[in-house]
């Protein structure tokens, strides 16, 4: 039996990397699609909102002298080649699925709006909402806050590749400890960076529960969606 009827799940772009430098590893890709078909199978309503940090980020291009605005047009850019791929590897398992945009780009992908990713859930079908927020200076983790509020998910799940939040980034800090759930206020009062503060914010105000857990594992998602206590919940 699942926990919640529609979720709003942010696959992380870097993770689509595997074991490779850049692009997307066909066997994590693959993965990520089974996973998803698990829970899928179980009646939950998903949307899906996928990064673009295996290809390119904004930030890193201004770094190197690109033009900012440019540059994160081509991080959303990036988004619509992995949400393309996230669909065509859940079309090769069985499961319809659809690629809206939030820049016009027909025949790429339709046109984002809230009733047309509803109503394509409630079809059975996985909507996989690309272009993050279509406006540069964001993230797709806003992205991804922004739909899951828009879209009225139950929860906001960010699968990624450590397995919560810690007191302290894990993967720099040996000695950090992980939370089993903490508030929205704690994390932004200890300036934790799993997520973009933007995001956190808006999880806030409008009261949308975020569960960060390891994605990379297989068979996570499926504990997650079945209430099994992994990951970090972060809540009012
Ligand atoms: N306090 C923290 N707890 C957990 N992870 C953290 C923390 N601070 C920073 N991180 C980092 O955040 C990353 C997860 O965010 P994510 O958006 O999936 O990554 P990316 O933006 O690199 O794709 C982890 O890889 C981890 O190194
Ligand atoms: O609403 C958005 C979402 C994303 N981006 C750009 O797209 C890139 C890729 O997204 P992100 O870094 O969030 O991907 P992830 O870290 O999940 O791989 C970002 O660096 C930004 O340059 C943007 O400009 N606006």
């Amino acid at each position: 039996m699942a926990k919640y009827k529609r979720i709003l799940l942010k696959l992380s772009g870097e993770s689509l990397m595997g074991e490779k430098q850049y692009g997307i590893d066909e066997k994590r890709l693959a993965e990520y699609a089974e996973q998803i078909k698990e829970i899928h199978g179980q009646g939950v309503q998903i949307g899906i909102v996928i990064g673009g940090g295996n290809i390119f980020r904004g930030l890193s291009g201004a770094n190197k002298g690109f033009d900012r605005v440019k540059g994160d047009q081509m991080g959303m850019l990036a988004t619509v080649i992995n949400s393309l791929a996230l669909s065509s590897a859940l079309v090769a398992t069985g499961v319809k699925a659809r690629v809206l945009t939030a820049v016009r780009m027909e025949p790429i992908g339709e046109f984002y709006s809230k009733w047309k990713a509803i109503e394509c859930m409630e079809n059975g079908e996985v909507v996989i909402m690309s272009a993050g927020t279509g406006n540069p200076f964001f993230t797709t983790d806003t992205g991804s806050s922004l739909r899951g509020i828009e879209i009225e998910a139950d929860v906001m799940l960010k699968g990624t590749r450590v397995d919560g939040i810690y007191t302290a980034d894990p993967e720099k800090d040996p000695t950090a400890t992980k939370f089993d759930d903490i508030t929205y206020d704690e994390v932004l009062k200890r300036g934790l960076k799993v997520m973009d503060l933007t995001a956190t914010c808006m999880c806030k105000e409008n009261n949308l529960p975020i569960v960060v857990f390891d994605m990379d594992t297989v068979g996570n998602l499926k504990k997650v969606i079945s209430g099994e206590e992994i990951g970090t919940l972060v809540h009012n």
